[in-house]
C-alpha cells in the first residue's frame, strides 16, 4: 500500500473539508458513481456540471422534510427531484429555514422512492461534520472526474471513531484560581481541537469533581442573556477551586454540535417564536448533535476512571458510562435563571429531559 495514500479516517476528513469548500466528492456504491455536493456551498457554475448527465435528487433529513412537508420514505431522510431548471440560490432557499416565511408556498415536491439511500445518508453525515446546513445535491455520473475525492460505501466501511490526542499543557493562572493548567488535545480526523482545564491537583484515587461544558462562544465570551452557559462556566471553575481540584473539559462543539453559523440561524427562527429545539429542527439537525464519548476519551487520557460530574443533563452520565468512565454522583449545577433565559431553560427541562 502507498504510504501516502490517504487512510478512512484520513479520506472522510477530506471529504468533509471539500464539502465545506463548496467542491463535490465522488460517492462509489456498488460500481454506481455520484457526485455529491452541500447545496449550502455549491455554485451555479458547479451545480451545472453535476448536473450536466440530466439526474439529479435532492436529499434532506427528515427534520427538514417534517418542516417542509415533504413525505418521508426512508426513515432519516427524503430525497426529492430538484426542479431542473433551479439556481443555486433557489435550491438554498428551499433548505435555509430563515427563508421559509418568506416563501410560504413551496412545493408541490416530487419525492423518490427506492434506489440508494445510503449514498444520500453518508453525503448528509458528511454536510452535518461540515457543520453545514444538512442538505445535499447528488447526481450520478459514469467516471470520477480528475481531482475529486472518491469514497466507497460499503466495502470499506465506515471509520471508527478518531483518536484525539494530548498536545501539551501548561499552567494558566485564571481568575478562579492561580493553581489552573490547560491542556490541548486534537483529534486525528483534522477536527477542531478540544481543551481540559485542570483545577489544583485532583486525588485521581477518588472520584474527581468534572463537568463537561460544550463552547458557547455568544453564552462563554460575550455574556449572552439567552443562555445559562456562561454562568455555568464560571461557577463550575469556582467549585472546583473552592474543593481543591477538578477537571473542567471544554468540548468545541458549538451550538450542541451544530456549530455557530447554525445556531445563530436558530436564534434568527427563535425570535419569530419556536423554541431551541423546534429551530434545530427546522434546520433539519437533532436537538442534540453533540458526542459526548469525545469527553470520555479525554479523562481516560487525564487518567480519570471516576467523576463526580457537575451537570443537569442525564444524556452527559450516560454516555461517560457507557465509555467505562464512573459516575459516582451527579452534582447538579444551577444558576440563577433570568428573563432572558427562564423559557430556553423551560424548554430543556421539558423536552431535552434536564434534570432539577
Ligand atoms: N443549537 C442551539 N444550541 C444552543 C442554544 N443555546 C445554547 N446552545 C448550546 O448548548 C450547549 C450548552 O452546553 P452545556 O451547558 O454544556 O450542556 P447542557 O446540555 O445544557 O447540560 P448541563 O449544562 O451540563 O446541564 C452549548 O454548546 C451552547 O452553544 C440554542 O438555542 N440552540
Ligand atoms: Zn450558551
Amino acid at each position: 500500500m502507498d504510504i501516502f495514500a490517504p487512510n478512512l479516517t484520513e479520506l472522510y476528513a477530506r471529504a468533509r473539508s471539500d464539502m465545506l469548500l463548496g467542491l463535490p466528492v465522488c460517492l462509489s456504491n456498488d460500481g454506481c458513481l455520484w457526485l455529491a455536493g452541500a447545496v449550502e456551498r455549491l455554485s451555479d457554475a458547479r451545480i451545472a456540471a453535476m448536473r450536466a448527465g440530466g439526474k439529479a435528487e435532492l436529499a434532506l433529513t427528515h427534520l427538514r422534510a417534517e418542516t417542509l412537508r415533504i413525505r418521508v420514505y426512508d426513515n432519516d431522510l427524503t430525497r426529492i427531484t430538484p426542479d431542473p431548471l433551479s439556481s443555486a440560490a433557489e435550491l438554498r432557499d428551499l433548505v435555509d429555514p430563515g427563508r421559509d416565511l418568506n416563501r410560504p408556498l413551496m412545493g408541490p415536491f416530487q419525492e423518490i422512492r427506492g434506489g440508494v439511500p445510503d449514498v444520500a445518508r453518508l453525503a448528509l453525515r458528511l454536510a452535518k461534520a461540515a457543520q453545514l446546513l444538512p442538505a445535499v445535491l447528488l447526481c450520478p455520473i459514469d467516471t470520477t472526474p480528475k481531482g475529486v475525492t472518491v469514497l466507497e460505501l460499503g466495502s470499506h466501511g465506515t471509520p471508527t471513531r478518531a483518536d484525539i490526542r494530548h498536545v501539551v499543557n501548561a499552567r494558566l493562572p485564571i481568575t478562579a484560581t492561580p493553581a489552573a493548567r490547560l491542556h490541548v488535545f486534537r483529534p486525528d480526523d483534522g477536527s477542531v481541537e478540544h481543551y481540559a482545564i485542570e483545577i489544583g491537583q485532583p486525588d485521581r484515587t477518588q472520584p474527581v469533581l468534572a463537568r463537561l461544558h460544550s463552547a458557547c462562544f455568544t453564552g462563554d465570551v460575550l455574556g449572552s442573556l439567552k443562555c445559562d452557559c456562561g454562568p455555568q462556566l464560571h461557577a463550575a471553575l469556582d467549585k472546583m477551586a473552592a474543593a481543591g481540584g477538578g477537571i473542567l473539559v471544554y468540548l468545541n462543539q458549538e451550538g450542541r454540535g451544530i456549530g455557530l453559523a447554525n445556531k445563530m440561524r436558530a436564534y434568527a427562527l427563535q425570535d419569530r417564536g419556536f423554541d431551541t429545539v423546534e429551530a434545530n429542527h427546522r434546520l433539519g439537525y437533532d436537538d442534540d448533535e453533540r458526542d459526548f464519548t469525545l469527553g470520555a476519551r479525554i479523562l481516560s487520557q487525564m487518567g480519570i476512571r471516576a467523576v463526580r460530574l457537575m451537570t443537569n443533563n442525564p444524556r452527559k452520565v450516560r454516555q461517560l458510562e457507557t465509555q467505562g468512565i464512573t459516575v459516582a454522583e451527579r452534582v447538579p449545577l444551577w444558576t440563577p435563571p433570568t428573563a432572558e433565559n427562564a423559557a430556553y431553560l423551560r424548554v430543556k427541562a421539558t423536552k431535552s429531559g434536564h434534570l432539577k
